[in-house]
């Protein structure tokens, strides 16, 4: 499958290149970039030398639509809507990393992010691509928005309790804590070391624009509407993403009848790895794959259910992900090209 990047100098990008470059069924045929256009992505990440060298291109030349089948956008929500749909319109299947596309409903979108929505006809068409979700409706998309980072492991930590109604939807409480490659390489004063080393900072508090994508697919899962409450955190680390989640549980349950139903739930899932009961999963031991690692307990006290869900944010928190959804389009095996063991230490 010929494939294209656009906004192939992001950290999103950057990670699609590495796995585009060893995948056996795509080639990249096709990078583009605002602002580097006409220089190689091996001098904007000399981590690719040799083993990347094309040209980065302009958005905006003759003829782009007929080297590429498909069209992966890590741009900017807000740009992405601007950008995609003449090439959807083309017959081109797209990938978009942003959250242009993953609200079906247009006023919600407008309310959280602050600007004006994609066109009706595209937020209709749109498929949210989160494969644990779902799975048949991405093979057949043509567009695809892929899940944000903290909505992945949020969804995917939660999914077994919702689906099976063994938690109180309203209650649930989501800390999430982030390393700082989840803001993008574009700088800014948050981003800076003295600024983000040493410190832990919570930020957007009750305004995050993932808290209208987490409940819309809370809302599938139970059928309820439902209002969660989420904090992020930005920690000092490079990458990973940590999602502490609380709910009352209906009904008194132990954590092994819990941890059996995860175990069921996930177990044709290829890239969740439901711990042992007892085994706390942290971000190290997922960084740089695709895996969502979870684990669990009661607090038999408040018969509350605590989940502890863990990802890399630029694999399963986007570009992992949008890999995972274009072996989905393509009809191969969901670990082409993304099956790598976590880097550790
Ligand atoms: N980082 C992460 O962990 C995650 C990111 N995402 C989403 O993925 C997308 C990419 O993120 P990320 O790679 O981290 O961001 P970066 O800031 O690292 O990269 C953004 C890219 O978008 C391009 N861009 C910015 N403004 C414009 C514009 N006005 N017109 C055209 N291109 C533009 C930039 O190109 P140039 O420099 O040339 O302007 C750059 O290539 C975003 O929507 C982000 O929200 C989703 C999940 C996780
Ligand atoms: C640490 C950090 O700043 N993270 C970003 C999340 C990035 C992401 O998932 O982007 P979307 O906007 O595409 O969903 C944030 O909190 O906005």
């Amino acid at each position: 499958m010929k494939a294209g990047i656009v906004g192939a100098n992001g950290y999103g990008g950057a990670e699609l290149i590495r796995f585009l470059n060893q995948h056996p069924y795509a080639d990249i045929e096709l990078l583009i970039s605002h602002s580097t256009s006409g220089k190689k992505i091996s001098e904007q990440y000399p981590h690719l030398r040799g083993l990347a060298e094309w040209d980065i291109e302009d958005l905006h030349q003759e003829g782009i639509t007929d080297r590429v089948e498909v069209l992966f956008f890590a741009t900017p929500a807000g740009v992405t809507k601007e950008v995609l749909p003449s090439f959807l319109e083309k017959g081109i299947k797209c990938i978009d990393l942003s959250g242009d596309f993953r609200l079906k409903d247009s006023e919600s979108y407008r309310k959280w992010y602050g600007k004006t929505p994609a066109k009706e006809e595209h937020l209709k068409s749109a498929v949210y691509g989160l494969p644990e979700l779902n799975r048949d409706s991405i093979k057949t998309a043509e567009l695809i928005a892929n899940p944000g980072c903290y909505p992945t492991a949020a969804i995917l930590g939660m999914k077994p309790a919702i689906q099976a109604s063994i938690v109180e939807a309203k209650t649930i409480i989501i800390d999430a804590k982030s390393g700082i490659s989840g803001a993008g390489r574009s700088p800014s004063m948050g981003n800076l070391f003295s600024e983000v080393n040493e410190n832990i900072q919570a930020y957007k508090l009750c305004r995050h624009q993932h808290i209208p994508e987490i409940e819309q697919a809370f809302h599938e899962l139970s059928g309820k509407d439902v209002a969660i409450m989420f904090t992020p955190h930005l920690i000092p680390m490079t990458r990973g993403i940590m999602c502490t989640m609380y709910a009352d549980l209906t009904r008194e349950m132990t954590a092994a009848e819990i941890h059996e139903l995860y175990k069921e739930t996930y177990k044709d899932e290829l890239f969740i790895r439901v711990r042992p009961l007892g085994e706390i999963p942290a971000t190290k031991e997922v960084y740089g794959s695709n895996y969502c690692d979870i684990g669990l307990s009661v607090d038999q006290r408040t018969n509350k259910l605590i989940i502890i869900s863990v990802i890399d944010n630029l694999v399963k928190g986007a570009a992992g992900q949008a890999i995972q959804n274009m072996n989905l389009l393509g009809g191969w095996n969901e670990q082409t090209g993304i099956h790598h063991t976590p880097v550790y230490p």
